[in-house]
């Protein structure tokens, strides 16, 4: 029932990965989509503004030309300058003087005919007159923007500013002016009140409805270029940037979730792995030196469990242990270690009474029918006693109070001695680790770690040493890894350290080969 439920659960996840990688894939096409449109948009909008501002500029420098012609404004001198005007701009159509709502004399019919302009449709803050849509005899089809600056105006082609976008006809475009609520000029439908959308800013992008609107502000004239996408710009641009990214995601999505079956039936596959390990023998054991702090010396080591697969690959406990304690495999793996323990360290252990080998013991096997037996067992094969050996115990593995009791006095009055491991990760109270009966209690690696950082842990290992005094314990600081550490300990009287700062794990022959090399160094050192 548990492993269906991990199955579907896998599954579920595995279709995930693949949902995962596609629904994002979607999502960045609509982003850059967006984005891309809204550049598009935004860069007519300039366009607008663009040449609204040349036209403005052109229209002001006509009538600055003009201006000495005010006193005779229909004169041929004037005349022969509005002619001028005319021909070298680009975008004025035609230049007249304006006298009330007509236009006496210009440069397209001089004074042969006046042009009757009627009311302008506004009058800009700045005193332009503007008429939107006049129209003339000279071209009566179509309708002409007038600007009057002064005495004098220009008539210009009403879409002059709209030129562009020509390739797009579905794109609306406009002069905005901020004075009046109608457009100057405008291609398509527009919506004057966008521009209330820009606020103080110069340019904005924003969607109304069905178009995607962009609006620039003139720094020159009271006005703004306005450029409407429909929507279905963006959605185009998007769809055809998801052909090309989801089938990537895709690729990415089917990647994941076969990581994630791999990595799920890899999981499924570990406890099997870890019984085949058992079964073919394919753990072995490094020793890490434990140190008297006072001295030096190694008084012992402790017996590190490694998997060496047939690949050649070796996995680390922290990976294995979870797996067989988790699948009741626990138990024989540590009578395979006793074992190894037998095998690698038997025949020191016999020359050297007084040194110690200590082994992980899981709370399973602290709880298991036998193990005592079976310890005793191990010793006389080795021709070991049991002080030799220290067995070390989490405070997890002391949980049951009538269990611990039992065989940790068991334990004792056979001779093993006995250390709680990785002390002060859990929750034993002084009062209980006082009913036990205990010969070591090791340090926990994270608080010797803490020790003059000034984290709020480095407090805890003062605490922590007072509690092994006061119960009388000998005390094992684990991961020592510098001199300072070592140091801080030995003056709060901690009687043996066990970290990288002495040495790292090793084989047993390296062991005694280090420890004959010390021993051989030590006379020399005291007559040195
Ligand atoms: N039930 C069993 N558990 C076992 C057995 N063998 C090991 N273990 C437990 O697995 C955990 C990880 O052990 P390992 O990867 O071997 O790491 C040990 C040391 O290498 C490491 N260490 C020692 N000194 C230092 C140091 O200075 N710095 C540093 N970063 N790491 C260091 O600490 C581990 C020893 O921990 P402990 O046992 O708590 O003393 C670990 O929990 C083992 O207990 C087994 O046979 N059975």
């Amino acid at each position: 029932m548990q492993k269906t439920a991990v199955m579907l659960l896998t599954l579920l996840l595995a279709l995930a990965g693949i949902g995962l990688p596609i629904w994002l894939a979607i999502e960045e096409s609509e982003r850059q989509a967006f984005k891309a449109e809204s550049a598009h948009a935004l860069g007519y909008a300039r366009d607008v503004v663009l040449r609204a501002n040349e036209t403005g500029q052109q229209v002001q420098a006509a009538v600055e030309r003009l201006a000495p012609y005010t006193a005779a404004p229909c004169a041929q001198a004037s005349l022969d300058e509005m002619r001028e005007i005319d021909l070298g701009s680009t975008y004025i159509q035609a230049v007249g003087y304006v006298q009330g709502d007509s236009m006496p004399c210009s440069s397209i019919l001089g004074t042969a005919r006046r042009l009757d302009l009627g009311p302008p449709d506004y009058v800009s803050a700045d005193g332009a007159r503007i008429w939107r849509a006049a129209r003339f005899p000279f071209a009566p089809q179509e309708r002409f923007l007038v600007l009057q600056y002064g005495r004098f105006a220009a008539i210009l082609h009403a879409q002059l500013a709209l030129d562009t976008a020509k390739s797009e006809p579905d794109v609306a475009l406009a002069v905005l002016p901020f004075d009046f609520p109608q457009p100057i000029s405008a291609r398509g439908a527009v919506d004057p009140a966008w521009l209330a959308r820009l606020g103080k800013a110069r340019e904005a992008v924003f969607v109304d409805g069905e178009q995607l609107v962009a609006v620039a502000r003139s720094d020159r004239f009271r006005v703004a270029g306005v450029a409407a996408l429909p929507l279905h710009y963006v959605q185009g641009r998007s769809e055809a940037l998801a052909m090309r990214l989801v089938p990537a995601g895709l690729a990415a999505g089917v990647m994941l979730s076969l990581a994630i079956l791999y990595l799920a039936r890899l999981q499924m596959a570990l406890p099997y792995a870890v019984k085949n390990a058992l079964r073919r023998h394919e753990l072995f054991l490094e020793y890490q030196p434990v140190v008297d702090l006072a001295t030096g010396a190694w008084m012992g080591v402790e017996a590190l469990v490694r998997w060496r697969r047939p690949t050649g690959e070796i996995v680390m406990p922290d990976l294995f242990i979870p797996i067989a304690e988790q699948n009741a495999l626990i138990v024989r793996l540590t009578r395979q270690v006793l074992d190894r323990v037998c095998r690698d360290t038997g025949f020191y252990l016999e020359m050297h009474p007084d040194f110690h080998i200590g082994i992980n013991v899981a709370p399973a096997d602290f709880h298991s029918p036998g193990f005592v037996e079976h310890l005793e067992e191990t010793l006389g094969r080795m021709g070991a006693r049991p002080s030799n050996l220290i067995l070390e115990v989490t405070e997890r593995g002391l949980l049951d109070p009538v269990v611990a009791r039992q065989t940790s006095g068991a334990l004792r009055r056979l001779g093993f001695a006995l250390a709680i491991d990785d002390f002060g990760t859990g929750y034993s109270s002084l009062s209980y680790l006082e009913s036990l009966e205990l010969d070591f209690l090791k340090i926990d690696r994270s608080f010797i770690e803490a020790i003059g950082t000034g984290a709020p842990t480095s407090q805890v290992v003062g605490h922590i040493i007072r509690m092994a005094k006061d119960l009388g314990l000998r005390m094992i600081a684990e991961g020592v890894e510098s001199h300072a550490q070592a140091d801080f300990l030995r003056a709060q009287g901690v009687q043996y350290g066990q970290g990288w700062l002495f040495g790292r794990p090793m084989s047993f022959v390296e062991v005694v080969r280090r420890m004959e090399e010390m021993a051989r160094a030590q006379p020399l050192h005291a007559t040195g």
